[in-house]
C-alpha cells in the first residue's frame, strides 16, 4: 500500500440537516449548532451545497456558517459546492471560502450524479477557475471516476478534483464490495485518484460515502486529501447521535 503522508480530512456536509430544518418553520434543527457539533467531534471542515432552489442550504446558512468558522479558518476549512452561476459566484465572493468545488448540476437536479465533461466545458471553466483562485480559493472540479478524463483537469487551472463516488457506492450497495461490479467500481475510483496524484492534483472524494464503502477507497488511495460526507453520515446520526457519527466517519478515514 502506498505510504500515507496525511490522513484524509473529513468535511461534514450539512445539506441534510438543513433539509430537515426546512420541513418546519421553527429553525430546528439549527444548522450552525450541528456544524459546531461536527467540528467539536473532529471534522476538519464543513461543506455546503447551496442549490438555486434552496431546498436545503440557504444563502443565510452559508453566511452563518462562515461566522462560525471564522475564528477556526484556515486550519478548519469551508468548502462551498455548486454550479458556477452568477448567484453562486457572488455568494462565494462574499464568503471567500478556503475551497470551492465546482459541480455541473442543472438547477433542478435531484442530486449530483455526474462530473464535468471538460472536453465540452473545460474552456468555459478556465476564467471561472482563475477568478476564484484570485479570490484565494482552492478550486476543485467534480469529476467522474474515469482515469481517461483526469488529465484534462490541470488545463482548467483547477488545483484538484473531487471524484464522484456515487456509482461506486451503488455498486457496493447492490452487489457487494467483493463482487465483480464492486471491485470494478472501486478500481475506477482508485485509478482516477492515482492519475490525479501523478499529475500533482489534490484528490478529494464524495457522494454517498458511508462507513462500509469509505475504508476501501482510503486503503486503495491513501493519498486522498478530503472526503466530504453528508447524506449517509446524517442517516447514521439517527443511530449513533451526530457527534458519534462524525467520530466514526473520522475513524473510517484513518484506516
Ligand atoms: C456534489 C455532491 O455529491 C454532494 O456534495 C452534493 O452536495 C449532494 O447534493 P444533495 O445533498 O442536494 O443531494
Ligand atoms: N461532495 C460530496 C458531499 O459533500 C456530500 O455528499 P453526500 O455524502 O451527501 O452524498
Amino acid at each position: 500500500m502506498e505510504k500515507r503522508y496525511t490522513m484524509a480530512r473529513l468535511s461534514v456536509n450539512l445539506n441534510k440537516v438543513a433539509l430537515l430544518r426546512n420541513s418546519r418553520h421553527t429553525g430546528s434543527p439549527n444548522v450552525v449548532e450541528f456544524g459546531r457539533i461536527a467540528l467539536e467531534a473532529g471534522a476538519k471542515g464543513l461543506t455546503v451545497h447551496p442549490r438555486p432552489d434552496e431546498r436545503h442550504i440557504r444563502r443565510t446558512d452559508v453566511h452563518d456558517l462562515a461566522a462560525l468558522l471564522a475564528p477556526l479558518r484556515p486550519a478548519i476549512e469551508f468548502n462551498i459546492e455548486g454550479r458556477p452561476t452568477a448567484d453562486f459566484l457572488d455568494l462565494v465572493a462574499e464568503i471567500r471560502p478556503e475551497q470551492v468545488t465546482l459541480v455541473p448540476d442543472a438547477p433542478q437536479a435531484f442530486t449530483s450524479d455526474s462530473g464535468w465533461n471538460l472536453s465540452a466545458e473545460g474552456e468555459t471553466l478556465k476564467p471561472v477557475v482563475q477568478r476564484l483562485k484570485q479570490q484565494g480559493a482552492r478550486v476543485i472540479l467534480f469529476m467522474d471516476p474515469d482515469a481517461a478524463q483526469t488529465p484534462a483537469v490541470p488545463a482548467t487551472g483547477a488545483d484538484g478534483f473531487e471524484i464522484y463516488t456515487g456509482a461506486y457506492a451503488e455498486a457496493v450497495r447492490l452487489h457487494g464490495l467483493d463482487s465483480e461490479a464492486g471491485q470494478a467500481a472501486l478500481q475506477a475510483v482508485v485509478g482516477a485518484a492515482q492519475v490525479g496524484q501523478r499529475l500533482g492534483l489534490m484528490v478529494n472524494i464524495g457522494h454517498d460515502l458511508d462507513l462500509l464503502n469509505t475504508p476501501p477507497l482510503i486503503a486503495g488511495a491513501p493519498f486522498i486529501h478530503e472526503a466530504s460526507i453528508g447524506h449517509e453520515l446524517t442517516g447514521d446520526a439517527l443511530r449513533y447521535g451526530f457527534a458519534e457519527a462524525v467520530r466514526r466517519y473520522g475513524a473510517a478515514l484513518a484506516v
